[in-house]
């Protein structure tokens, strides 16, 4: 036992020339800061620290995982484990920055990476590789990103102002943006807002005070600073009342029916976008402002908190498909009040996961097969219904779906995506385990092998 501590980069690095360039600053810097350092020694293939679990940092960085040790006990304590641990996060922070994450299982934050992948990718640094062409140097990376090239260009789109279109395909599950805000405030009457945002853009750097200046505003005359704000502000995190505006993603425009999700990392302070599926080269990147429901609820609302006529391809289908998605919409909104009753899932649990069942597809229908950060909420909610009766084998199942589809949403690293990551591990730690009875009771051990999709599907929704 003991407290393990580290680092793992994530997403892991590549094999192409940026990531390989930094990869080798990094090495040197640990060698130049450790290089009267007996405990450090450099072998053929890797740094070898003698401390603790004697961790090891390879010379080639695409292999690279987890930096990490034991930092409780005797050993640890006489080698000064925790000490390197310190020093070399830091330095690789100044490095990789956010992609380096930090964690230490006492604190009960744990790695991204499982101990199989990693020490497999320990056992790797003893096998260099040759690169024995530019292909093969470049093989497994990704050169667009590698050169900082962004996936779209702002671009002038017809009924609507500005928007972003994507200069390549993009995948799904990339991270399109990734931007601190300019601004974030709560609500106040416009004349406050006025006086207070005049002051706040005051204090910013030249360039941020234009980039805001910049932005739509769709309410031209009285109070400009804070209609600006009122079009363009994005909540800093679902249901929060702050709001926070950004230089490019407030160029994002409203669809229906999007093609990426924006999210507030509330760890980070930051918004990122994600591709929640795939983005053809020439299309608009898009992301949603409204609360859902039908057309007619939908157009009314982003009239009112907007001031906009939405134009979007779901708004703009012929007649007889938005009736039908107006039909899907209203069985959304009636199956997801179902599925949040907390009565209904304590009486009649079975009913809740039918439901859930049923509102998966009908997301998938409704929106073209990537229902996006909506999936994840309801794989969450199937995981409550189960770890509510007890039942850890579905609900580590359940979890474990809500991350998959988080992942894509927002990345690896957002504090929703580690929280259903770590109640996919262990379903048990959520505060409603047993709450309403154990009358489903299973560990997590007990999910059925050797089912087909079908099957296992069945089972999972107890059908
Ligand atoms: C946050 S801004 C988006 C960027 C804006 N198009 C620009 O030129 O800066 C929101 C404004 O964009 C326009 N817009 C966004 N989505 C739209 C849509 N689906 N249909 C029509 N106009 C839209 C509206 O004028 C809206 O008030």
């Amino acid at each position: 036992m003991g407290i393990d501590a580290g680092f793992d980069m994530v997403p892991r690095l590549s094999k192409g020339v940026v990531d390989k360039h930094n990869w080798d600053q990094f090495i040197s810097s640990i060698k130049q800061h450790y290089r009267d350092d007996p405990q450090v020694e450099t072998k053929p293939n890797y740094i070898l620290f003698k401390a603790g679990e004697r961790p090891k940092l390879p010379f080639e960085g695409h292999k690279f995982l987890r930096f990490s040790s034991k930092v409780s006990g005797a050993k640890a304590a006489a080698t000064r484990a925790q000490s390197y641990i310190d020093t070399v996060t830091r330095v690789a922070r100044v490095h990789f920055g956010s992609r380096v994450q930090c964690w230490n299982d006492g604190a009960d934050r744990y790695g991204t990476y499982d101990w199989g992948e990693v020490n497999e990718s320990i056992e790797s640094y003893e096998q260099p590789e040759s690169h024995t062409s530019i292909a093969s140097f470049l093989t497994g990376s990704d050169p667009i990103k590698e050169l900082g090239i962004p996936v779209f260009e702002i671009k002038t789109i017809p009924g609507k102002g500005r928007g972003l279109i994507a200069r390549f395909n993009i995948s799904k599950g990339t991270r399109i943006l990734c931007e601190e805000p300019l601004i974030t405030t709560r609500p106040m009457p416009p004349s406050e807002l006025e006086l207070f945002l005049a002051a706040r853009l005051k204090a910013l750097p030249r360039v941020s005070q234009r980039q805001y200046l910049s932005l739509h505003n769709n309410y031209p005359g009285k109070y400009p600073f804070a209609n600006t704000f009122k079009t363009n502000a994005l909540p800093c995190g679902a249901g929060s009342i702050v709001g926070g505006v950004y230089p490019t993603i407030c160029l994002i425009n409203h669809s229906c029916i999007p093609n990426s999700h924006n999210s507030w990392d509330s760890n980070a302070k930051h918004e990122t976008i994600y591709a929640i599926r795939p983005i053809k080269a020439g299309e608009e990147i898009t992301i949603p402002y409204d609360k859902g429901g039908t057309s007619a609820t939908r157009l009314a609302f982003l009239k009112e908190a907007f001031g906009f006529d939405c134009t979007c391809r779901g708004c703009s289908r012929p007649p007889s498909d938005l009736q039908a998605s107006d039909a899907r919409r209203l069985r959304i909104q009636s199956l997801d009040d179902a599925i949040g009753d907390p009565y209904r899932m304590q009486s009649r649990p079975r009913q809740s996961l039918r439901d859930c069942r049923s509102l998966l597809q009908a997301l998938e229908e409704e929106y073209d097969g990537c229902a996006g950060a909506l999936g994840a909420r309801l794989y969450y909610d199937a995981f409550q219904v189960s770890i509510a009766h007890g039942d850890q084998a579905r609900a580590g199942v359940f979890a474990e779906r809500a991350y998959r589809a988080r992942v894509v949403c927002e990345g690896e690293g957002s504090p929703e995506t580690q929280r259903a990551r770590a109640l996919a591990r262990r379903p048990a730690d959520h505060n409603s385990f047993g709450l309403c009875s154990m009358k489903w009771k299973s560990t997590r051990g007990m999910v059925p092998e050797g089912l087909d999709t079908a099957q296992f599907e069945r089972w999972l929704f107890r059908e």
